[in-house]
Formats: structure tokens, C-alpha cells, sequence
């Protein structure tokens, strides 16, 4: 398999450098042709990169961040294709990664990234292991390195949330809850809502002790974390069950016991997913009202968190075609 590097100066802030193959580029023409360039005035962003005690950098805000309010917006500023490592010998590999970079018109903007790595000889290595997301370019997976996202360190009960918009490489963060200024700004590396213990286990991919306030606070406090954290999951198992079993009555009844507890874990992206199964033990119920008053609430929480523009008939009816089809 060929790799080559390829780069496109007039995309996203800081231009783009993709190592992948040819017939990838060749798919990619939006992000490594088109100009996608945004100005911004960095005078007035909400946030300033600085240092965090035990974390390295860190991100925190300059003024009072609303819930879902947008915070930040990002491009992927270097790209590489997850299957180059295992295909090409290492020092070929080291070689067209730092060409990718010197390709750029600031490469700094990468190579200065954090490196927490121990188990990298390279620093590029080190900065794609401590930084890097996955993404889809076309239909093949990639790493990619948004240098001001990347800044963002992880809470196990975050502040953020990210939004990947992968046809663009771009990448936008909003809060999940109102942030107060000087709070440092924070988004989950894991899956959200988990116990201590798997928390730590999805972190060992990442190579650092989690200190977030989570982690860190009391043994009494932590415990009580994780029994709501097991509490919802058990619930939202049982919703599942109910409705295989043909129960709806009983799938409200613990539809409405996991939104009661999901405040306490500040876990507001479930919010959608219980209001739609709701509307999913309505339809059953055959109670066209609160079928439509709890569609229109699963929907509006994507609105409001910036997954989808608007309500529409469109995506009504595909929530009708997927409860008539079981999904
Ligand atoms: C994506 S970077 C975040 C920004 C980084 N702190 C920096 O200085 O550029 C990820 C690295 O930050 C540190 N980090 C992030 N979240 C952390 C946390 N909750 N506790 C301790 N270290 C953390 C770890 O070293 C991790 O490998």
C-alpha cells in the first residue's frame, strides 16, 4: 500500500496535511482541493489556553458560557490514515509524517502539541497517541489532530461536548451546561456515564491518571456517583426489555426514573434518547398527542444541542418508520 502526503494551505485556520493513500486523496477532493477557510477574531473567543496543575495545558473560559452555547470551533489541521503505522516500516513512516508537517505553513502548530506518551519513539507518534480523534475521511478511518480541541482535557462529568463534522474535518465544542468563568472547560475522551472502574479502563488507551473533580473527589462521593451511574444503565437496560417484551406502561415508568436521575450525573445528552422512548411506549399506547409531544421533545433536545437544524416532518417520520419497524 502507497502513502503519500498531501496538503491544502486554504483549509479550516491553519491549512491541512493528510498522510493516506492516493485513491483516499483522490475521494477527498473537498478537503484537500476546495478552499474551506474560516477568519475569526480571536480577540473575542470565550476561552484562553493556559496551564492546569497535574494536567499540562488546558482550556479555560474568559467569560460565562450558556448551556449548548457553541465555544469553540476547530479544524483538523493534520490527518493520517490509522492503518499506516502497520503497513510501512517505521522510519519511512517517522520520515513522511514530519514531511506532512513541515508541509504546513506553521508546523509548530503540531509538533508543539502535548506528548504524554511513554510508549512513542517519535514525537510525531507521541503528539497523534496524546491527541488524536478518530475520523472518517471518505470511507476510511484516519486520526486527526485539531490543535485548539486538542488543548481540551478530559472530566469523566464534563462541561463540553464535541460535534465532528467529518465531510469538513471540522470540529465545534458547546457546553453541556452553563460554565462559569475561570471553570476550566473539559469534554469526555469515553463514552460518557460510566463507572469508576470502567472509566479507568477506557482511559488506559490514553496513558494518563484521570485527576478531573470527579476522580478526585471523596471515596463517599465517588461511590455514590458510580451507584447512580449503575442505576441508570441497569434502567435504561430495562427500557429496552420492556419494550421487547411488549410492556410500554412499564417502559415509561422507567423512562421517567432514568430522566429523574440524569440531572445528578449532569448526563444531558440522554435527555433525547428517553424522551423518544416515550414517544415509542405512546405509540404503542396507540396516544397520538403524547406520541407527538414526546417526539417533538427528543427532537428539540438535538436542536438545542446542535445536532440538527430544525424539527422536521421529515425526521418525524423516520421516528414513526422506526417504531413501526421495531429499531
Ligand atoms: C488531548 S491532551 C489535552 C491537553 C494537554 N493537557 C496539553 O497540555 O496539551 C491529553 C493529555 O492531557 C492530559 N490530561 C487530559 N485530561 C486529563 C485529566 N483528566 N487528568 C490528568 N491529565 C489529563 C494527559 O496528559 C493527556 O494525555
Amino acid at each position: 500500500m502507497k502513502y503519500c502526503a498531501f496538503t491544502n494551505s486554504r483549509h479550516g485556520f491553519r491549512g491541512i496535511s493528510i498522510v493516506t493513500t492516493p485513491e483516499t486523496a483522490a475521494d477527498s477532493m473537498r478537503i484537500l482541493d476546495e478552499a474551506v477557510v474560516s477568519t475569526r477574531n480571536e480577540s473575542i473567543l470565550p476561552y484562553k489556553i493556559v496551564d492546569i496543575p497535574g494536567k499540562g495545558k488546558g482550556v479555560i473560559a474568559t467569560r460565562h458560557i450558556s448551556q449548548y452555547e457553541e465555544l469553540m470551533l476547530d479544524y483538523a489541521t493534520f490527518a493520517v490514515d490509522i492503518s499506516f503505522a502497520s503497513r510501512v516500516p517505521a522510519r519511512t513512516g517517522y520520515q513522511l509524517l514530519h514531511l506532512a508537517a513541515m508541509q504546513l505553513a506553521d508546523p509548530a502548530s503540531v509538533l508543539e502539541l502535548g506528548q504524554s506518551n511513554s510508549f512513542a519513539a517519535d514525537v510525531l507518534e507521541n503528539v497523534l497517541r496524546t491527541n488524536a480523534f478518530n475520523t472518517m475521511i471518505g470511507e476510511v478511518p484516519h486520526m486527526a489532530l485539531y490543535p485548539e480541541v486538542s488543548r481540551i482535557n478530559h472530566a469523566c462529568k464534563p462541561n463540553a461536548y464535541t460535534r465532528f463534522i467529518p465531510r469538513s474535518l471540522e470540529v465545534s465544542v458547546a457546553a453541556v451546561r452553563d460554565i462559569q468563568p475561570g471553570e476550566e472547560i473539559t469534554i469526555s475522551y469515553i463514552t460518557i456515564g460510566q463507572e469508576t472502574v470502567q472509566r479507568k479502563r477506557a482511559l488506559e488507551v490514553w496513558g494518563f491518571e484521570c485527576k478531573c473533580s470527579l476522580c478526585s473527589s471523596s471515596q463517599n462521593e465517588i461511590a455514590a456517583s458510580d451507584a447512580r451511574r449503575r442505576q441508570i444503565e441497569t434502567l435504561r437496560g430495562q427500557v429496552v426489555e420492556a419494550f421487547q417484551d411488549g410492556k410500554p406502561f412499564q417502559a415509561l415508568r422507567l423512562s421517567r426514573q432514568v430522566l429523574n436521575l440524569l440531572p445528578s450525573e449532569e448526563l444531558f445528552p440522554l435527555y433525547s434518547e428517553q424522551y423518544e422512548n416515550m414517544a415509542r411506549a405512546y405509540w404503542f399506547l396507540r396516544d397520538r398527542e403524547k406520541t407527538m409531544k414526546y417526539a417533538k421533545m427528543s427532537l428539540e433536545v438535538l436542536v438545542e444541542q446542535g445536532y440538527i437544524e430544525r424539527v422536521t416532518p421529515e425526521h418525524l417520520e423516520a421516528m414513526w418508520r422506526n417504531f413501526a419497524e421495531g429499531r
